[in-house]
């Protein structure tokens, strides 16, 4: 994870910094060269460093590079104290969030402190400090003159998207809570498997599940929903490039097992024209499904995905289907859930009958460079955090499916580069 030895005549932070000045100069000469602009803070600076189509996985290897190592020399240089003491205070990006500061600051002036304090319920002075601590912490907003605040990239991107204040929400009012309670949770219940045994139902003092808990909530259901629709496009290319769907029969079905609104399946409909999809979820996500697809899918195509309400617990409904699709459900059970949900489906089951699994696999600790070590491992913390349940091991996962039944029988396993979400495919073989 950390980068190999200098050489005998370089120091570590000198290789560090070459390191850092050789892959930046890659990047900068391919933003040059294909007349991108500049990284920047500013509120007109693109969202992404790369256009999503730039196809270029050298330069963000470059990049990925280069930021690893600006973490390395930078937690060199500040010592193991700093390390132990992380400035880890969300309150004020909270706040930000919570009384939506950014969608009431115009996007393209200033506005002063004093007016912002007529709009919300807080004093001029805490509106100031919050500010001005999420301007050095998170560079989001600026003060381009004493008491008066603009955006910047970050404050517009909060501004423009409901996704990312569902996740952002769904950050601090769900998970932040579940993490501080987490200690509590395993304190409290030892070596335990449930669902309900994790940070987050301690902090909501609830004998509940996450997503049972959640139902009883029309708002932090929807907003649960809202976070999961903002899938990268990466990752859904990744699963619609899974050779699977070529192989399909025209007219084939797939059930979209915990199909939240259905985002996953309105992305391989359009890909596949001949597919049918029928999304399956809890009625609690599936009453705001019909709207949530009309606004992502094309009149034409609006027959090919249906949903339906169903728990997984429960008997499959949908017999005769080609595929079963789960995506990220199984990351939020523990083993003898999975089990659960697997020998749910054996009366849909037939010979030939594919179970398509798109979630992570974990690699082995260290294996991957810091930046993607960090986002599986933080995964997992939530995981644990939320739902008491944890990522799995491509052995894990084949073991799991065994358990379930010995006729399911594993197929495949692809990672997508430089990532750890992958796609696994299991077929039922009488
Ligand atoms: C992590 S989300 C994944 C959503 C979607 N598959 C995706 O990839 O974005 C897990 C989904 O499982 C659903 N879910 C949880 N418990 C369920 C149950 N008992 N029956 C059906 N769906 C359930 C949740 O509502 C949620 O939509």
């Amino acid at each position: 994870m950390s980068s190999p030895p200098p050489t005998a005549r370089m120091s570590h932070i000198s290789y560090l910094t070459n390191t850092i000045s050789n892959n930046t100069a890659k990047v900068d000469s391919y933003l040059q060269l294909h007349s991108l602009p500049q990284p920047s803070f500013a509120v007109d600076a693109p969202t992404r460093l790369l256009p999503s189509n730039a196809n270029a996985p050298d330069i963000e290897e470059a990049r990925t590079k280069a930021i690893e190592a600006s973490i390395e020399l930078q937690q060199l240089l500040q010592g193991p104290r700093s390390l132990l003491t992380p400035s880890m205070n969300m309150a004020p990006l909270h706040a930000i969030v919570h009384f939506s500061l950014a969608t009431l600051i115009p996007l393209d002036t200033t506005m002063s402190f004093t007016d912002l304090a007529i709009l919300v319920p807080l004093y001029e002075h805490d509106i100031r400090r919050i500010i001005r601590y999420a301007i050095a912490h998170h560079r989001v907003f600026c003060e381009p003159r004493p008491g008066f605040v603009a955006h910047s990239a970050a404050s517009r991107v909060l501004a423009e998207s409901s996704g990312i204040r569902d996740a952002l929400g769904m950050l601090f009012d769900e998970s932040w809570p579940a993490f501080a309670k987490t200690v509590e949770a395993l304190s409290r219940f030892p070596k335990s498997e449930e669902p309900n045994a994790s940070g987050f139902a301690v902090a909501n003092n609830t004998s509940l599940p996450m997503y049972s808990f959640l139902a009883q909530d029309h708002t932090r259901a929807k907003r649960f929903a809202g976070t999961m629709s903002m899938a990268s496009p990466e990752s859904l290319a990744f699963l619609s490039s899974a050779p699977i769907w070529q192989t399909l029969r025209a007219t084939a079905t797939v059930v979209d097992v915990g199909g939240s609104r259905g985002h996953v399946s309105a992305f391989l409909a359009q890909s596949f024209p001949n597919i049918h999809f029928i999304v399956q979820d809890l009625p609690s996500t599936t009453v705001d499904a019909e709207p949530a697809l009309s606004y992502v899918l094309p009149e034409d195509m609006k027959e090919r995905v249906r949903v339906m309400e169903h728990d997984f617990f429960e008997p499959q409904p949908v017999q005769g289907a080609d595929v079963y699709l789960f995506r990220f459900v199984f990351h939020n059970w523990s083993d003898g859930y999975c089990v659960k949900i697997l020998r749910a489906l054996l009366p849909a089951m037939r010979s030939g009958v594919k179970i398509v699994v798109n979630d992570h696999c974990m690699p082995e600790a260290g294996a991957l460079g810091l930046l993607r070590e960090r986002r599986i491992r933080s995964m997992d913390m939530i995981m644990l955090a939320l739902h008491n349940s944890r990522e799995r091991e491509e052995e894990e996962w084949i073991a799991l499916f065994a358990e379930a039944d010995p006729r399911f029988r594993f197929q495949s396993a692809r990672v997508m580069e430089g990532n750890v979400a992958a796609v696994l495919i299991f077929e039922w073989k009488e």
